[in-house]
């Protein structure tokens, strides 16, 4: 069986890749700004569907011209990655948490530094438990990543162990152990005190696709973003 998705390769200089970050990571701020606006504005009825109007016309500017669908992942000549889709990292998705990942090569680690807001709300004043599986699956991915062994995730196993307020948060992942083409990640969520409020394992597998790839062609693994 061959890849059930493709990474295109693009003729895109690093400076062209700069400008895109630059104006739809704006745009992407901004309309993030919206989405909480929208959640917890005051205001009349009245300026709500003025608001609403001027929304739809603003869309409708940008429906003028768009891909056909998802946006995938690219990458160019360069090596610059363009996972701007992401659901939690992507720098074009408004809905992706803000999320930017730090990984660590030599020791197989990744981490992050966020703040979640009334838009991640599950309980009162705590972050949905979805929200912190979609942080940590990314968190983890990352980690396997930088340990040299990308993987998709097979499984992802998460201990709520006391709740998440929302506010600032972090996470950090880090390759546990190898077990062939599987790698086990662990990890965990932590409140800005530094109390670990989440702790979870990850089963990252390098698929049967890509193994098969690999020892036809050589090369490395792909890697999921
Ligand atoms: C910079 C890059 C950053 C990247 C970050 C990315 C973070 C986000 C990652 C994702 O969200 S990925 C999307 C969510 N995951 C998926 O959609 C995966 C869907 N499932 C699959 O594609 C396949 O089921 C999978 C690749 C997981 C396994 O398929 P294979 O055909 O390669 O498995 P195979 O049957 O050959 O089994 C290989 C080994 O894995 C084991 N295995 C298979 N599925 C498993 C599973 N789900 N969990 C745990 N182990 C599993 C299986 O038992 C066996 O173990 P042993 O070698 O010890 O016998």
């Amino acid at each position: 069986m061959g890849a059930p998705f493709n990474y295109d390769v693009l003729d895109l200089t690093d400076e062209q890749v700069d400008a895109e970050v630059r104006v739809f990571g704006a745009l992407t701020a901004a309309v993030r700004r919206l989405n909480e606006a929208t959640l917890r504005t005051t205001v009349d009825h009245a300026t709500v569907e003025e608001v609403r109007r001027q929304v739809e016309e603003l869309t409708a500017r940008l429906e003028k011209s768009m891909i056909p669908d998802n946006f995938g992942v690219s990458f160019t000549k360069g090596g610059r990655i363009r996972g701007y889709g992401n659901a939690v990292v992507g720098i074009r998705n408004p809905n992706a948490v803000p999320l930017t990942v730090v990984q660590d090569k030599v020791n197989g680690r990744a981490s992050a530094e966020f703040e979640l807001n009334a838009l991640h709300e599950g309980p009162p004043g705590q972050v949905h438990g979805g929200v912190v599986a979609l942080v940590l699956d990314q968190v983890f991915g990352e980690a396997a990543a930088a340990g040299g062994s990308p993987g998709m995730t097979g499984t992802l196993t998460l201990r709520y162990r006391l709740n998440t307020p929302l506010g600032p948060c972090s996470a950090e992942a880090w390759v546990d152990r190898r077990d062939g083409i599987k790698t086990i990640v662990k990890g965990e969520l932590r409140r800005a005190d530094g109390t670990v409020t989440v702790t979870a394992e990850g089963i990252f597998i390098l698929p049967r696709w890509a193994r098969e790839e690999i020892a036809k062609n050589g090369g490395t693994p792909p890697q999921f973003e």
